[in-house]
């Protein structure tokens, strides 16, 4: 079967780093997939709002190609501050609903400029972003969903919300391990599953934003997944075994899409972990994504973990830590640790020769990039899929060892003490050993799996396009071109 020859694709990320860095990804994964694939060709447009628009051709200098259209953010939303058009921006995440219900506020902008375009083949759009999919609708345009979940953390969700397992009958308890009815061997926690799964009066606007998102999610043409088949294929097969589901496309990691960074002018931090690896000492990094929300009284632990800990550490984050901590703390670790505050290139961090191992939330992209360089975790979730991740990474695939809370809940306090323990755990313990062993094996299968010809995602980024880039009959309906 061949393809038409030149397509247009509309990406449109919900305003979070953590959804507008892979989809991005996607992007440029189009563009490689092209210079492999030369008979079929991509006019790619990224759709966002003013205030996101300056991260995302940074992000994108690499492929000028790539065109970025901003719509103007709705003004005046009650609870969001002025001028705050992306998550982490956010003063809480409690304002998520508010925030992306707002989102809605953009759709006649959209339409209006999609009228405009050069015709769209598809489309892929967040799944938080629901009114997008009547968008696709009204253009006769396929939408593919994007969540930024992996495929088990996808396959849990939607088998407890289909077996009501929290809910019918109502389970009180937030740490009492329960089954997952179609993988026995998993066991969750209420407190490991967003609430909007484990309210048993399943209403509120949490809720009905929830329902609006899964019901566009059904009328899509597909799920892309930011993951690839070999690291979780029970999850994948059983997400694909629902008859009327859309179909789950694994096409990553896409985080090895990235290119290759130039070799000039070295951050300081990258400068330190040179440092570190003449000095042959390990380096732990620790970071938590661009929303995590950590009390002050939990940011001293954790200061005061990592010190008793010994362990050589980077630490990415937006706060003060000598302000919170109080002073002296920076000179204590003056040769240990470093504190960056600064956006950094992550994946440069975790590709040095120095870090050995990754305190991370398990937000997605992390936990990828992390197993993609062949880095062992520990798992620190704090909110949204976070838990489940964890819980994969750790129990499924054994890449990584887990940080306890004090009371088992996820948003439980985490003491210095148990910190410490499970950073030596990682850096030096058995337990890390084999993590170490483990990812690097997953790390080989993650690049192999975008090989060109033979590796699954590519294949099944081949399969897709193939699907899509049907040319259309006038009727809308798609036709083979030969
Ligand atoms: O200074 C920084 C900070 C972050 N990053 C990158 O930003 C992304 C952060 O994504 P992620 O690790 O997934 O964290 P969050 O920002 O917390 O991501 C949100 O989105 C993810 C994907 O849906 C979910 O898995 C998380 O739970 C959710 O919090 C990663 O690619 C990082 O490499 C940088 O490059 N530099």
């Amino acid at each position: 079967m061949a393809v038409s020859a030149h397509h247009h694709v509309v990406l449109f990320p919900y305003m979070s780093k953590g959804h507008i860095i892979p989809l991005l990804q996607f992007g440029r994964l189009l563009l490689r997939h092209h210079r492999k694939e030369p008979t079929i060709s991509f006019t790619v447009t990224v759709f966002t709002t003013p205030k996101n628009q300056p991260f995302i051709s940074d992000f994108l200098s690499d492929a000028p190609e790539i065109k970025v259209i901003s719509l103007p953010f709705p003004e005046n939303i009650t609870g969001i501050p002025p001028g705050v058009e992306s998550t982490d921006k956010l003063p809480s995440m409690s304002l998520y609903v508010p925030f992306t219900r707002a989102t809605k506020l953009l759709q006649p902008f959209f339409e209006e400029t999609l009228k405009n375009l050069p015709q769209v083949s598809f489309m892929v759009s967040d799944g938080f972003l629901w009114w997008t999919s009547e968008s696709a609708a009204k253009f006769k345009i396929p939408r593919l969903v994007f969540y930024g979940i992996n495929s088990y953390a996808s396959a849990v969700v939607i088998s407890t919300f289909q077996h009501k397992l929290f809910t019918e009958p109502e389970i009180k308890s937030d740490t009492e391990p329960v089954t997952v009815p179609n993988f026995p061997w998993i066991h969750v926690k209420k407190c490991d599953l967003d609430h909007v799964l484990t309210d048993p009066k399943q209403s509120g606007p949490a809720h009905e934003l929830f329902v609006d998102q899964m019901i566009s999610t059904t009328t899509s043409h597909g799920f892309l997944v930011n993951s690839f088949y070999e690291l979780e294929s029970a999850f994948v097969d059983n997400n694909n075994n629902h008859s009327g589901r859309p179909k789950s496309w694994c096409v990553g990691p896409l985080c090895l899409t990235d290119p290759p960074k130039s070799k000039s002018a070295k951050p300081a931090w990258i400068h330190w972990l040179d440092r570190k690896r003449e000095e042959g000492r390990p380096v732990l990094y620790v970071a938590f994504g661009t929303q995590a929300e950590i009390s002050d009284k939990q940011l001293k632990e954790l200061a005061l973990g990592l010190e008793d800990s010994k362990v050589n550490f980077l630490w990415v984050t937006r706060k003060d830590v000598e302000e919170t901590i109080g002073e002296g703390f920076n000179d204590r670790i003056r040769e240990s640790g470093m504190i960056v505050r600064d956006w950094v290139d992550q994946w440069e961090i975790l590709s040095h020769e120095s870090v050995k191992g990754f305190l991370s939330h398990c937000g997605w992209n992390s936990a990828q990039e992390s197993i993609c360089v062949g880095v062992p975790l520990l798992a620190w979730p704090m909110m949204a899929d976070q838990p489940l991740n964890a819980k994969m990474v750790v129990e499924e695939i054994k890449v990584g060892v887990r940080v306890e809370t004090e009371d088992g809940s996820v948003k439980g306090f985490v003491t210095r003490e148990e910190l410490s323990r499970k950073v030596k755990e990682l850096m030096e313990g058995k337990t890390g050993k084999t993590a170490r062993k483990n990812v690097k094996e997953y790390s080989k299968m993650a690049k192999a799996a975008l090989v060109e010809g033979t590796g699954s995602s590519w294949k099944n980024l081949d399969l897709l396009l193939k699907e899509l880039c049907k040319s259309k009959e006038p009727n809308g309906a798609y036709k083979l071109s030969d």
